[in-house]
């Protein structure tokens, strides 16, 4: 049986896709409404919870099952593990939070082989809304897992009839794809917020891609991964939809309107993150380093693309 650990929008939507095939238990640390409404109405209201989740808030039931899904914010995923850590021991962790963390640099993949390493440890990630997944929509994920045969098990564990489940053992690769293409989403959105043009989009969507492949490059990524759902997919879904949080915080920036600031957007530390290792490993990351000046408010949209377009002129 599988078990979902983190009751926001995520969680919520994997569970209920989940639960076409089997029981699932769902827990979330204040599971209350949930279990008494059916409905995650905080976090992805109208969609009805199947008979076939159990809502709890009791860790040690939950954990109880081979796999687990862990879908907590990527700031917070080593501090949850770590938390548990005994309970967590020898146990099947599919990470499904995307970014990179602000204290060590690391993916999911690498938080969960550092705080249980005994544990098999994989990553769920790709374009996909939680409301397009709860509703039944078709989608398409990429599941990373470096052993291959627990990645084969975990393909078939969690592919439902709307979840369709590709297999990767590039988890390098499928962590970063799934953690830069949030900052290219910011610089989007704002570039849109502040009426730049689709044009100005496609700029970024491309030369934001470029630093993403070079970021995975120096972090020995396969580049085909990048290329892949959890790379080009999600950034074309990102980029493009405001059903993402992260567009959503850059069209805010990008048109001086307020964003609720207890909103998860991953690409906001992420961001930040990444541009750390960029400036101490001397890459190119103009598009990250626009979008960190943004969010700490030593640039606006204007300054941001003025730095962009003044660069020296280069080969694609
Ligand atoms: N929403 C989406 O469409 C998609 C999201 N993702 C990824 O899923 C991850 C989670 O995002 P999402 O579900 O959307 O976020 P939400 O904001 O909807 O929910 C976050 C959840 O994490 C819980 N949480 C936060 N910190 C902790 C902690 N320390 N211990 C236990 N639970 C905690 C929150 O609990 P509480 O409610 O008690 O605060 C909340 O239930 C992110 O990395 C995101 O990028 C990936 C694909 C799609
Ligand atoms: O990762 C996502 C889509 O694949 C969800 O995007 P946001 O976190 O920006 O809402």
């Amino acid at each position: 049986m599988v078990s979902v650990l983190g009751g926001g929008a995520f969680g919520t939507a994997l569970a209920i896709s989940l639960a076409q095939k089997s029981p699932v238990i769902l827990w979330a640390r204040a599971p209350e409404d949930m279990a008494q409404n059916r409905e995650n109405k905080a976090r992805l209201p109208g969609c009805e919870l199947p008979e076939a989740i159990t809502v709890t808030g009791d860790l040690a039931l939950a954990i109880k099952d081979d796999i687990l899904l862990v879908a907590v914010p990527l700031q917070s995923l080593r501090g949850f593990l770590a938390g548990h850590a005994d309970a967590f021991t020898g146990k099947t962790i599919v990470a499904c939070c995307k970014g990179i963390e602000l204290s060590t640099g690391a993916g999911p993949a690498t938080v969960i082989a550092e705080t249980i390493p005994s544990a098999t440890s994989a990553i769920l990630t790709g374009p996909s809304f939680a409301a397009d997944i709860a509703r039944g929509l078709p989608t398409a994920l990429t599941l990373a897992c470096a052993e291959d045969a627990a990645g084969a098990r975990l393909q078939q564990a969690l592919t439902t009839a709307n979840l369709r489940i590709y297999r990767t053992t590039d988890t390098a690769g499928a962590e970063l794809g799934g953690a830069l293409k949030n900052v290219v989403a910011i610089a989007c959105g704002a570039a849109m917020g502040a009426g730049l043009g689709e044009s100005a989009r496609a700029a970024l969507m491309t030369r934001g891609f470029a630093e993403m492949q070079r970021f995975a490059a120096h972090r020995h990524a396969d580049p085909a991964t990048l290329s892949g759902l959890s790379g080009f997919g999600d950034l074309t879904l990102t980029c493009t939809s405001q059903q993402s949080r992260n567009y959503r915080l850059g069209l805010a920036l990008g048109s001086g309107s307020d964003f609720d600031a207890s909103t998860t957007v991953e690409g906001a530390a992420t961001a930040r993150a990444m541009h750390e290792v960029a400036v101490k490993n001397a890459l190119e990351m103009p598009i990250t380093a626009a979008v960190t000046g943004l969010l700490d408010g030593s640039l606006d949209v204007k300054s941001a693309m003025a730095s962009l377009l003044n660069r020296p002129l280069k080969e694609e």
